[in-house]
């Protein structure tokens, strides 16, 4: 049975056949349904989306700019409020979800990491302490080393840190909320090459160790080919392509080929 489904805005139902349940053998961790944003001009900012995301995988989410990629990472945890019974979350509407509980269970991280006031370990036990949880100084040091900073960074503060390091301690304090789903809205683009590989390692570790689903979007079609392992061609509001990521040339849509030779 095909799982990953997209959109049908020009009347054609197109289904993809990648099977979610025999790639993952389970329900999918996020069902999308018929997703749709109009902006406040009227134009279709996403058209009638549909999309599982299978649990404990790294879905990648490329396409040009403009086609609604970050609209559509956005519904997934209501930064932007998709209507209610398009996007599920283990099968419960999320609209239906406490929005601080959902931002928990489903962690964002952006492109630019914006860092509270304080030091490292004051940003890592930021969300626990919202929950009246105390990490110790052991906790903040392993979950500053899972995002491969050394324990020495936890009484730094932001202004000492470069850009890729504060990526790492956003994504440090993200983890810190035990989420079971990342989404990644470009979270490398202003990092240099050696700081793009830390987090993309730690982004691979995430779904190996702690069974994480991410969803990143990228424009770095060999960043996605290194970490994702099914990817969404997303064009002009509507996901037409959804491909292994070594079967990323055989992309059938006229839109996304031409993105695609372009982007490699
Ligand atoms: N709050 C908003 N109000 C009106 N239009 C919006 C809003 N947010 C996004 N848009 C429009 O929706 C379209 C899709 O934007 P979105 O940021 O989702 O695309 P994107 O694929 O992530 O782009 P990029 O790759 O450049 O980040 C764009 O035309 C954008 O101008």
């Amino acid at each position: 049975m095909p799982l990953l489904v997209s959109g049908e805005s020009d009347g054609v139902l197109r289904e993809h056949l990648l099977d979610v349940e025999a790639l993952s053998g389970q329900e999918p961790k996020i069902r999308v349904r018929d997703l749709t944003r109009v902006s406040d001009d009227g134009s279709l900012i996403l058209k009638g989306v549909s999309m599982d995301i299978p649990k404990g995988m790294i879905v990648g989410v490329i396409g040009p700019s403009g086609s609604g990629k970050s609209t559509f990472l956005r519904s997934l945890n209501r930064l932007w409020e998709p209507p209610a019974t398009t996007v599920f979350l283990d099968g419960v509407d999320i609209t239906n979800i406490d929005v601080i509980t959902l931002r928990r269970r489903v962690g964002m991280l952006f492109q630019l990491p914006v860092l509270f006031e304080g030091t490292v370990a004051d940003n890592v036990r930021y969300g626990p302490n919202l929950r009246g949880e105390k990490l110790s100084d052991q906790d903040v040091y392993k979950l500053l080393t899972f995002a491969d900073l050394d324990a020495s960074f936890a009484k730094k503060t932001g202004s000492e840190l470069s850009v890729g390091q504060a990526q790492r301690v956003a994504l440090a304090r993200t983890l810190a909320n035990e989420p079971e789903v990342l989404l990644l809205d470009e979270p490398t683009s202003a990092l240099d090459p050696i700081s793009t590989e830390n987090i993309e390692d730690v982004i691979v570790k995430l779904k190996k160790q702690r069974g994480i689903t991410t969803v990143i979007v990228s424009h770095s079609i060999k960043q996605i080919q290194r970490v994702a392992d099914i990817v969404c061609l997303v064009v002009d509001g509507e996901i037409v392509e959804v491909l292994k990521p070594d079967e990323l040339s055989q992309a059938t849509h006229p839109m996304a080929r031409r993105f695609l030779q372009l982007s490699s």
